[in-house]
């Protein structure tokens, strides 16, 4: 019998020690907005709006912590000794960039933080999680431990939830998650098509690949949660990144296509073999049809999409169509803002446009989508997972204010070696694992 089941979308709180250090090579935000001041208050008060906007329609909203930064364990990993202040002192004098790749306030990208199967789709019926390594980026490797508790923290029941460790952190099993992850289905209780979509294939060296930028996601990684998620092959499709995408600065898939129900709204540089894909998705999806909407580089040239963001929106039900939840950027962008005014006239799924302001986020190349992870739940899931982290009303006016108590309005490079910034950021998150109800998840709390 199909279980009713919803979408729900954790977004990553933003962090005190958000900054703008040019550290993603091929995300062509991040490196044009290096060195800029950051207000790391403002950026996670705009993604508390954007998760009370969606709460308040209705959508199960859910956040998910943001990590300790400086990142200390690591520092020491790497060689630097003493007390904290002095492992600060020396990797800012000896080495600023390790400082500031230690100090990413990049967890806020969820959609990055794993690869979620529903029950629908897994041989054993939970839903599987897989926290991807991130190897492609040094700041954004250490993440992968610290989401693994959180989500371990949320989602506990076993008999609901399988947990796995990420795959091995070397490039040939690169893994960037639910960025590269679509599903598509006809109600979100029914089993659908995961689209996994790579950028290399790692083993072999013949196959095409970008030449400017990396590839970050490899074919073998996408392969191996397939298996480790126990998806059959009716309910997988790979798909391989258009190379000159990539080289365009689409470093990940959602930059350029996004999914939600039977709908995939993608830009025609997409996919390398975008007939197949499609040919594959339509054969696999049961009980609807595929409704692909091919946007054109007629319609908007390549570099427009990147720059808007256009694609990294959020796709989602609403009781007449589906809502394309954009950043402000679209409508910044003359050739965007055409489209989406043209796209809400035809007669297609996607029936409104809304626009939300993450530019703090925007400056490092994250829009709406990279923002949130989504989690298909039953009804039973959804009553089994820890409810201190879904947004309530309540629970939003203590973020803000906890927000507006630790974190600071302005950061640049050199703040990141203040050891009271350190102590900061550890007094906040100590007392927000408290506010959500998480336990202990980071290191210096264990
Ligand atoms: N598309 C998705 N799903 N996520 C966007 C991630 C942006 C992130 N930017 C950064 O990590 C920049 C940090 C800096 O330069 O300070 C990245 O490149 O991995």
């Amino acid at each position: 019998m199909v279980k009713h089941a919803v979408e729900a979308n954790f977004d990553g709180l933003v962090g005190p020690t958000h900054n703008y250090a040019g550290l993603s090579w091929g995300n062509v935000a991040s490196k044009s907005n290096v060195n800029s001041v950051a207000n790391p208050r403002e950026a996670a008060l705009q993604g508390l709006a954007k998760m009370k906007q969606l709460a308040d329609r209705g959508y199960v909203q859910g956040v998910l912590p943001p990590h300790e930064r400086p990142h200390l364990p690591t520092l020491r990993a790497l060689g630097f000794t003493g007390n904290d202040r002095q492992v600060l002192e020396q990797a800012a004098s000896t080495d600023p960039s390790i400082l500031a790749a230690v100090s990413s306030a990049s967890a806020m990208w969820t959609a990055n933080a794993a690869t979620v199967s529903p029950s629908a789709d897994t041989k054993d019926h939970r839903v599987h999680f897989t926290p991807a390594n991130l190897s492609a980026k040094f700041h954004r490797s250490i993440e992968h431990r610290v989401t693994g508790r959180a989500l371990k923290a949320i989602f506990t029941d076993e008999s609901y939830f399988a947990h796995h460790p990420a795959l091995p952190s070397v490039s040939h099993f690169g893994d960037e998650g639910a960025a590269n992850h679509t599903r598509l289905c006809s109600r979100y209780g029914e089993p659908g098509v995961e689209l996994f979509v790579y950028g290399q294939i790692a083993f072999n060296e013949q196959a095409p690949a970008p030449v400017k930028y990396p590839a970050r996601q490899t074919l073998e990684a996408s392969r191996a949660i397939a298996r480790l998620h126990g998806l059959s092959d009716r309910h997988a499709v790979f798909a391989q990144q258009n190379p000159a995408a990539i080289d365009a600065g689409v470093f990940h898939n959602d930059v350029i296509a996004v999914g939600n129900g039977n709908c995939l709204f993608y830009h025609e540089l997409a996919f390398l073999e975008e007939d197949r894909v499609l040919a594959e998705l339509s054969d696999r999806l049961t009980g609807a049809a595929l409704e692909a909407v091919r946007v054109s580089a007629g319609e908007v040239p390549i570099e427009d999409a990147v720059a808007s963001y256009l694609f990294n929106s959020q796709l989602l039900n609403t009781p007449d169509g589906m809502l394309l939840a954009v950043p402000g950027e679209c409508r910044e962008v003359p050739s965007v803002s055409r489209y989406l005014d043209q796209l809400v006239k035809v007669d297609g799924p996607i029936t409104s446009v809304e626009v939300f302001d993450v530019k703090q986020s925007m400056r490092n190349g994250g829009g709406p989508a990279c923002l949130r992870l989504r989690v298909v739940l039953n009804d039973e899931e959804l009553h089994a997972i820890n409810r201190g982290v879904i947004l309530t009303d309540a629970l939003y006016d203590r973020l803000v204010t906890w927000v507006n108590a630790h974190y600071r309005s302005e950061l640049d490079q050199q703040d990141l070696a203040d050891p009271m910034l350190l102590e900061e950021v550890r007094k906040a998150l100590d007392e927000l694992t408290g506010i959500l109800g998480l336990g202990s998840i980071y290191d210096f709390q264990l």
